[in-house]
Formats: C-alpha cells, sequence, structure tokens
C-alpha cells in the first residue's frame, strides 16, 4: 500500500496543511519519504465533531458486534504483512524480530480485549431487587451498569510502535469499553501509523459503525495534542511517554472547564532488590541475566531496570562481575530517534560527571545513533542525599545502590518515588527480609516480581502495568491487561426504572447473558 501522509478523519483521508512531518530512518537519520500532513483547527474539529456523534451509538453496540470490531481491526493489522515489520523496523531502529513479536502482541491484546467484551463482566451487572417490605423502610430496586465515557484521546508511544500506538492497548481498551477513540498519532514512527491506523479505519467500515469511532491526526504535541485534550468533546485522554508530556497533558486537562482523567504512563527507574541469599547462590548469574533485561530493545522500555539495591559486600561483588562481562559484551543499538538517542547520551554523561557516582562498565562503543549501554554505582547515603540519581534515564544504563544494611536498604526504597516494577531477587533463606520489605514496594510499586525482570508485559487479565506518580498519572489503574478498560468506563445505577426502559444487561430475563451480581453475590 502506498503510504500518503494523509490524515484519517472518520472515513475520509485528507492531507493536514498545518506543516510536515517526515519520519526519519533512525539508523541514519536521513528523512523518509512521503511527508505527512500535519492537522490544523479545522482537522482537529472534524475529528472530534464525528466522535461526539459516533459516541451514542457505537457505546451501545451489541457486545458481539463491538467483539468482532476489534478481531477485524487484528486480521487487518496482519493483511498488511511485511510492508508494517518493514516500515516499523526502518522507522524505529527496533530488529524484525521484536517488531515481529510486538505485532503478535498487539493482535493478541485486540482478540483478548474482544473475548472481555463477549464475556461481559467489564459491565459489572449488579442488581439489588426491590424488598417492597422490608422494615421499617421497603428497598428500593437497584441495578447498576458500567457506561462508555465518551470520545478518549489516544497519544501513541515511540518505543512501543505497535502494541502502545495507534491500535494499541490504550486504543483497544477504549473501544472494547465503547468509547470512539482519536488518535494523536507519535510523529517518530508516522509511516507505521498510516498503515495501522487505516487498518481500523478499514476495519470501521468493514463491520459498518459510524465512521466516527476512529480517527488519526498528525501534528505537533503541543499543538495538535493538546488541542485534542482541550477539546470539550474528549471525555479522557490514554498516553505512554515522557514524564514532562504527561504532565503538560494533565495539567491541560484539570484546567478544562471540565476537567477529564489522563492516564499517562511516564516515567519509572524499576528497582531490582538482591536479597543476600540469593546473592550468594547465584550474584554472577543474576548479574548476567540483568543485562539481557537492561539491553533489551537498546533499553527503551518503561520497565526497564534503572536501580540496583542491595546490601554490600562480597555477593554484590559477584552480581558487578557478572553484570560487567556481560555488559562488555553487549553491542550498542540504534535508538529510536535522534532525540531520544542524545537525551540518552547526556543523561548518561550526567551520571558519568556526578562526583558520588563511579562508572563499572560499559557495553561496545557504536554508530552515530547507537546507544552504548553502561553501568554505574553510588552509596546509599549518597542517593538519598541527591535526589537528581532517581532521574529516568531512558535507555540502556543503571545505577546501583550500595546499602550498608537492611536500614538502609528499607530507608532507599522508602524514598522512591512511585514505580511501575520492583523486582525482588531471592532465595528461601531470604523470605523473612522479603516479607519485611513487602508493605513497602506494595505502597511504591503496581507490580512486584520475583527472581525475574519487569521486561516483557504479559498481557492479561491479572497484569497490572501501572503505579503510583510519576509511574503513572493515576496509580489506581493499568494500561496493560483487561483491567485496562476500566479506565473508560463508569458505574450508572438505575433506581426502580421499569424492565422495558432498563439497558439489556439488567433486565430481568438477562438476554445478554452477562455474569451478574444479584444481591451482592455473583449468579
Ligand atoms: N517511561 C516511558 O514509558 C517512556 C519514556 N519516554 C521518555 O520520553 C522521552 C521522549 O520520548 P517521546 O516518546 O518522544 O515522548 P514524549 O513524551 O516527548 O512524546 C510522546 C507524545 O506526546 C506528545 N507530547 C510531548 N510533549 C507534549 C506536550 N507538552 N503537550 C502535548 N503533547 C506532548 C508528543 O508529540 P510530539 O512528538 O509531536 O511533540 C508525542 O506524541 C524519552 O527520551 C524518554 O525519556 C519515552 C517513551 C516511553
Ligand atoms: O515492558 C513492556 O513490555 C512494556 C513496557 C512499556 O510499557 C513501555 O516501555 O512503555
Amino acid at each position: 500500500m502506498a503510504l500518503t501522509g494523509d490524515l484519517l478523519i472518520g472515513g475520509a483521508t485528507r492531507h493536514g496543511t498545518a506543516g510536515d512531518i517526515h519520519g526519519l530512518d533512525a539508523a541514519t537519520g536521513e528523512k523518509l519519504e512521503p511527508a505527512f500532513g500535519a492537522a490544523g483547527p479545522d482537522d482537529l474539529e472534524k475529528a472530534c465533531a464525528l466522535a461526539a456523534e459516533a459516541f451514542p451509538i457505537f457505546r451501545e453496540t451489541d457486545l458481539e458486534a463491538r467483539a468482532v470490531f476489534l478481531e477485524t481491526i487484528a486480521q487487518n493489522i496482519m493483511d498488511i504483512g511485511d510492508e508494517l515489520v518493514q516500515r516499523c523496523v526502518t522507522e524505529t531502529g527496533l530488529p524484525q524480530a521484536r517488531v515481529e513479536g510486538e505485532r503478535g502482541r498487539t493482535v493478541g491484546q485486540l482478540r483478548l480485549f474482544a473475548a472481555t467484551v463477549r464475556e461481559g463482566s467489564f459491565l459489572e451487572a449488579r442488581i439489588d431487587p426491590a424488598m417492597p417490605d422490608r422494615k421499617p423502610m421497603p428497598r428500593v430496586d437497584l441495578r447498576l451498569r458500567n457506561v462508555a465515557v465518551g470520545p478518549v484521546a489516544v497519544f501513541g508511544a515511540s518505543n512501543f510502535p505497535l502494541a502502545f500506538s495507534v491500535a494499541g492497548g490504550d486504543t483497544a481498551s477504549a473501544l472494547a469499553a465503547g468509547c470512539p477513540v482519536v488518535v494523536k498519532a507519535h510523529s517518530a514512527h508516522p509511516g507505521t501509523s498510516e498503515l495501522v491506523g487505516k487498518a481500523v479505519q478499514k476495519a470501521v467500515k468493514d463491520c459498518g459503525l459510524h465512521e466516527g469511532v476512529f480517527s488519526m491526526l498528525f501534528g505537533s504535541g503541543r499543538v495538535i495534542g493538546q488541542g485534542l485534550v482541550a477539546d470539550p468533546r474528549i471525555k479522557a485522554v490514554g498516553f505512554t511517554g515522557s514524564r514532562s508530556g504527561g504532565t503538560a497533558l494533565m495539567a491541560t486537562a484539570a484546567a478544562r472547564s471540565e476537567p477529564i482523567p489522563v492516564y499517562a504512563e511516564m516515567s519509572s527507574i524499576n528497582p531490582v532488590v538482591l536479597l543476600g541469599g540469593a546473592l550468594a547462590a547465584r550474584g554472577e548469574a543474576i548479574g548476567k541475566a540483568f543485562v539481557g533485561s537492561l539491553t533489551m530493545g537498546a533499553g527503551q522500555f518503561c520497565t526497564n531496570p534503572g536501580l540496583i539495591l542491595a546490601i554490600d559486600g562480597e555477593g554484590l561483588e559477584s552480581f558487578v562481575k557478572g553484570a560487567s562481562a556481560a555488559l562488555g559484551e553487549a553491542p550498542a543499538a540504534t535508538m529510536l530517534t535522534p532525540g531520544i538517542h542524545e537525551a540518552y547520551c547526556e543523561g548518561v554523561k550526567r551520571l558519568d560527571g556526578h562526583s558520588q557516582v563511579q562508572k563499572l562498565a560499559e557495553g561496545k562503543v557504536g554508530e552515530k545513533f547507537q546507544g552504548q549501554a553502561a553501568l554505574f554505582s553510588t552509596k546509599a547515603a549518597d542517593f538519598l542525599a541527591n535526589p537528581e540519581l532517581q532521574e529516568e534515564v531512558f535507555g540502556s544504563t543503571s545505577l546501583i545502590v550500595r546499602c550498608a544494611d537492611e536500614a538502609e536498604l528499607q530507608k532507599v526504597l522508602g524514598s522512591v518515588e512511585g514505580q511501575l516494577t520492583i523486582a525482588l531477587h531471592m532465595e528461601e533463606g531470604d523470605h523473612d527480609d522479603a516479607r519485611k520489605l513487602l508493605p513497602v514496594l506494595e505502597e511504591k510499586a503496581g507490580r512486584i516480581l520475583v527472581n525475574g525482570f519487569g521486561t516483557g508485559v504479559e498481557v492479561a487479565p491479572a497484569m497490572v502495568h501501572g503505579g503510583p506518580f510519576p509511574a503513572t498519572s493515576d496509580g489506581r489503574s493499568t494500561s496493560v491487561g483487561t483491567l485496562a478498560i476500566a479506565r473508560f468506563l463508569r458505574p450508572v445505577s438505575y433506581q426502580d426504572m421499569p424492565d422495558a426502559l432498563l439497558p439489556k444487561a439488567l433486565q430481568e430475563a438477562n438476554p445478554l447473558n452477562v455474569p451478574r451480581r444479584i444481591d451482592g453475590k455473583l449468579g
């Protein structure tokens, strides 16, 4: 399919006239064709108007029809074939196998949401039947279900050009909830975005849905992205990216005359705690495994292990030995954009130049836009005294914090900001120490994992890919897994509503056959 660089506004395509955006070859920095036309105010207006028009119809689509729509998107993405993989590899510098794997994850995610919609428990249907004879007061008939919140703005992420982008988890969960979506495409992979966007647009048509269910705009975040979040027809936002971008959108959403929720996944350094028994038993092996996680995808994962915590001693030295040896062999890797590469190099330079930080090891030197992995170390007291050492360096760099004892380890954990993940490495003999740490780990992170690393998030019902600020803007939510749908739903209660007027999910005969909690019990 020849790329056109057009905006997708409902069922139409049109070339934006507010400036040109070019994808870049991530490996060389060269401009790629075609030029993508940035959206202007009229395009934004049209996309939001169509989304608002589609909303009342789309939110009441049959569950089966909505599930088929999600499956059709998945199939249409697969039908693009190799062209999608090749364009994505060129625009992002990610290896082909990774892009193919991510495509599998993306379509798997869409199909999982289709199954979630069919199953129906996301509606949270509850019925508390009337008790006319209750004394001293009769009880009213109360019925509750979730409804979609309204049109959702989705910001594609640079580092997961498929799974967290145009048809990624935010879009899939918003559509599953019954919300039309307007995507602000990430300028780092516009060709990939157009191909996937057209697959979604075609699915809307294939399934006979209102054209306003999906639109996609190119343009600068500060202009078109801000305009989208400020538009009164948008009722929620999904975002994955930088802390500065996420917090800017939170401020815009909060300043509206009708404030709306922003679900932004932003900054996390994902502490890895190495307990004594594990270090003694297999410190070197953990060090080697850690480098695998650190360098995966050039370290451009929000779950990247950016902080290692352990009590100083022989065990930690064996970890350092294993990690340093593996890191020395780690090839440099092309980063997503020249800007992200530059930010990474600056971050590494900052750590390298810090008077309280020592460099322990480096990966192989690379070419122009390739990131060289690095491992640093500092003392816990210095880490506590220098809060800037907590700042995320987005890429393959990590900092070891050497603690004097358990109390200092607890103190360091208590000082870190909210995280997506915290990993514990332990043996059975470490259970007592781990038990003492669990309360602070629960307070700090959305996912606590054992003897592993946070990279490579499973898309599953029990997954939490979230965490307290700044990991996300709302630690009560997840952007991965079936629970992600809850971000785009709100409960409505119906009191003494005649059966004929009730939504199907709450009618006495349960015509949708959805799970319901009757008088507090699942029936
Ligand atoms: N923790 C994580 O998961 C991730 C963190 N990052 C961090 O972000 C840095 C830059 O990467 P990038 O992916 O471009 O992330 P950004 O946050 O810069 O961009 C993400 C999206 O938000 C838009 N945007 C950025 N700033 C604003 C703003 N003030 N108002 C409205 N929209 C905005 C961007 O548009 P436009 O590009 O047009 O400005 C883009 O579409 C990385 O170096 C890394 O530090 C990146 C990816 C993931
Ligand atoms: O680790 C993963 O698979 C997902 C990571 C992620 O959400 C991100 O890097 O933005």
